[in-house]
């Protein structure tokens, strides 16, 4: 029998894509997005080292669908910023890569017209386009690092990227996270255990060789340095939450066991909220209580904000879309937005210059 008759039987098709150097060629960064970039990732790091008092907050909407309405949003977001950047480092969440439970649409990138055509070369186009727009207005965007291959193409743009919970404990993503180039937060599983978040801290700051592609497009053994700032995200799980005081205290113990560095991000949505978006503010709220009351692990918070409430299924007809409306998990909207991050930035001013942090 020969070979052939033996691979690829349940593969469709292959269609070879842009390389990463042709898309960089193609839609370049511009001096002041490199910037952005710079800045925003040495915050970050500074942040974490203790030596910028601030917090910082990944914020905006769960999913990116449309282009035009996460231009608003940035715009609305990077006036917010302005205004509270004495207290918080506010980073957009620019999510193109969505993991899956089961099945579901998986992203802008994956299929960037909902409909199910998977043209991840326009995807690839519209999210770097997306991305440098957003630099370019002076604000930092975040990240999911979901697909191994994807940061080639648009890593450049991005100053903090997020392991889900669901590949928190996957070789390959810890492999990709000890190369990548900014601040990495890995979540804490879905069925709430620590556990995989602290053994990807502990993997990610070794060096590690594995395959992948390199700027040309070519498969190549990629040989990494290690990062040295994988950082904890508490997103609640197992149906409960883990943004309280004895959760993030037990999570500074089993950081501190494994002599990692005690910065915790808590994300305010998922299972911190129940995916009841209403919740979120609560959670801020709380996290802003402990920081008054002494912590000084919770560095960063994760808020899944967009310009109006909720979430929406993705309907046959694409002319029926909500404007600013979720297509994924429900989010708060920006007046809700605004309020909760001008509050929060009114209570810790005064506090955080002289917070003791680690
Ligand atoms: O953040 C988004 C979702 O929680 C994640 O992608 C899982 O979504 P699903 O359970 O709807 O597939
Ligand atoms: C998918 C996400 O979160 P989690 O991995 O915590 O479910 C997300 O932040 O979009």
């Amino acid at each position: 029998m020969s070979g052939n008759k033996l691979e690829n039987l349940n593969v469709a098709s292959q269609e070879p894509l842009i390389t990463p150097e042709a898309l960089k060629q193609e839609m370049p960064l511009s001096d002041k997005a490199a910037e952005t970039v710079a800045n925003g990732r040495q915050a970050i790091y500074d942040i974490m080292d203790g030596k910028d008092h601030r917090l910082f907050v990944v914020i905006g909407p769960c999913s990116i669908h449309d282009v035009e309405a996460a231009r608003d949003y940035a715009q609305r977001l990077k006036k917010l910023a302005d205004e509270v950047s004495d207290t918080l480092l506010i980073v957009m969440r620019v999510y193109f890569e969505k993991p899956r439970t089961t099945v579901g649409w998986k992203g802008l990138i994956n299929d960037p017209h909902l409909n199910d055509t998977f043209d991840i070369e326009q995807g690839l186009h519209i999210g770097r386009r997306l991305l440098l727009d957003i630099n370019e207005l002076g604000l930092p965007a975040a990240t999911e690092a979901l697909d191994p291959i994807s940061p080639q193409y648009l890593q450049d743009t991005i100053a903090w990227s997020a392991i889900g919970a669901r590949t928190t404990e996957s070789q390959t993503h810890r492999e990709m996270s000890s190369g990548l180039s900014m601040a990495i937060g890995f979540k804490n599983g879905t069925d709430g255990s620590l556990d995989v978040a602290v053994n990807a801290m502990k993997s990610v700051s070794h060096p590690h060789s594995f395959l992948g592609i390199d700027q040309q497009g070519k498969v190549a053994i990629i040989r990494t340095k290690g990062n040295n700032y994988g950082h904890a995200v508490l997103r609640g799980g197992g149906g409960k939450p883990n943004y309280d005081s004895v959760s993030v205290a037990l999570c500074e113990q089993a950081l501190e066991k494994s002599g990692l560095r005690k910065s915790i991000m808590v994300d305010c949505s998922h299972a911190n909220s129940s995916k009841d978006p209403g919740l979120q503010p609560l959670v801020m709220q709380d996290v802003t209580h402990q920081i008054l009351e002494g912590n000084g692990s919770i560095q960063s918070l994760m808020v899944e904000s967009n310009i109006n409430w909720g979430n929406q299924s993705i309907p046959e007809n694409l002319a029926d879309l909500k404007y600013g409306v979720s297509v994924t998990d429900a989010c708060i909207d920006w007046p809700t937005t605004e309020k909760a991050i001008r509050d929060m930035r009114s209570k810790l001013k005064d506090v955080l210059p002289g917070r003791k942090v680690g």
